[in-house]
């Protein structure tokens, strides 16, 4: 892995490898299974971990579900009619009654619906907060692209160097000239981070607010969603979003909307090449390093901490990897979603105070969010 300390390819045994191939040779031991699903104390722990292996293998099917209700608007239509029986669900959603009552069942089985009196069905408690969240459903819709990379999925670990339905959806990814990008190449991803981002907003500004700060520069701030946000909450702050030129172009019309366009600008160009804009006291970085690989990130990181002045701060948010009880999140999901968008990866909260520290920044300091799962933040400070 990336960020663990490198292989020392020499050392080809350890004390400890015994244990461990005696532990092998039991979980792979027909016999032991046998054991341990007939002995009372060790049978909860056989059928949770088979129910486990069992969710790793449905997982996808699972996902289509999903992708079902919000295609069909199946969530949308019970939360505002209330609870409905098979047969009106059916005659709204366009379906035969069987298909109907196959969807229906699956959904309740992923407590997307539940039952209700009266043989109705209702919202579940999976359900029930994807209703009027346009990202989460924006972010379900769009991982139709990235299950077309993943039919062939050593396919994808062995190509050389991206291309792939996801690379096309995020063509920053791959551009030699990320700057020249036009509106028609930006629209569908821009779209995607505005609905989402209110999402990471609200954490950050939970973690964070911003009230001590007089300038905020967002990079990769895309059409500027938290940069409103953030001027909202705190009425003395000016910001500044940079981001690629045809997607700056994309925030003023917000900005005008949310009434903040007296506070608020936009700058076009390349971080990977062109300076940033000084002036800021604060920078902030959402979702934005977890999507170039190291050697970028450093010219990113050189370029933030250039304008920033000693003391400035710098913001960076992001799903992390390792994240204590959303493991799979980093390195399963994020693993697999960024080698399909062709470039980035997923960090550790523990490589990332190495990059920032290695970058002129110091006293990194975690803040905690409500939802780590979604977002993790990192404050660090422009040193000497
Ligand atoms: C994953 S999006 C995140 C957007 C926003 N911060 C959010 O959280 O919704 C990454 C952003 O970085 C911008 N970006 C990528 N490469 C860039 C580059 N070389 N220069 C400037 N912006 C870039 C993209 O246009 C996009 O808006």
């Amino acid at each position: 892995m990336h960020h663990a300390r490198p292989l020392d390819a020499s050392a080809t045994t350890h004390w400890s490898d015994a244990a461990w191939a005696l532990r092998d040779r039991l979980l792979t031991s027909p016999q032991f299974r046998r054991w341990a699903e007939g002995f009372a104390p060790a049978r909860w722990v056989a059928r949770r971990r088979a129910a486990q292996l069992f969710d790793l293998l449905a997982g996808f099917v699972y996902s289509q579900v999903l992708l079902v209700c919000v295609r069909v608007r199946l969530l949308e239509l019970l939360a505002e009619q209330g609870p409905q029986s098979l047969q009106a669900l059916a005659q709204q959603l366009a379906l035969p009654l069987p298909a109907a009552e196959r969807l229906v069942r699956a959904a309740v089985a992923l407590r997307l619906l539940e039952a209700r009196p009266l043989r109705r069905y209702g919202l579940g408690v999976l359900g029930a907060p994807m209703v009027g969240n346009s990202g989460l459903a924006a972010m379900v819709e769009h991982h139709e692209a990235l299950y077309r990379d993943l039919t062939d999925p050593v396919a994808l670990l062995r190509r050389p160097d991206g291309g792939g339905a996801l690379a096309d959806f995020w063509p920053y990814a791959g551009a030699v000239e990320p700057g020249a990008l036009e509106a028609q190449d930006v629209a569908a991803y821009s779209s995607l981070m505005a609905v989402s981002q209110p999402l990471v907003a609200e954490q950050v500004l939970q973690a964070y607010p911003m009230r001590q700060h007089r300038r905020l520069l967002d990079v990769g701030g895309g059409e500027g969603v938290f940069a409103c946000a953030a001027a909202r909450q705190a009425p003395q702050l000016e910001v500044q979003v940079f981001d690629l030129p045809s997607v700056v172009e994309r925030a003023h019309e917000r900005f005008r909307r949310a009434g903040v366009a007296q506070r608020c600008s936009v700058q076009g160009g390349d971080f990977l090449s062109d300076e940033l804009p000084g002036g800021a006291d604060l920078v902030s970085l959402l979702r934005v390093v977890h999507d170039h690989d190291d050697e970028r990130v450093f010219r990113l990181l050189a370029a933030v901490r250039r304008a920033l002045p000693v003391g400035g701060r710098l913001l960076l948010a992001e799903p992390m990897a390792e994240t204590s009880g959303a493991e799979a999140m980093g390195d399963a999901y994020f693993g697999f979603y960024l080698l399909a968008m062709g470039r980035g990866q997923a960090r550790s909260e523990a490589r990332l105070r190495e990059m920032l520290q290695a970058s002129g920044f110091a006293q990194v300091r975690r803040l905690k969010t409500r939802m780590p799962l979604q977002t993790s933040v990192l404050l660090a400070t422009a040193g000497e």
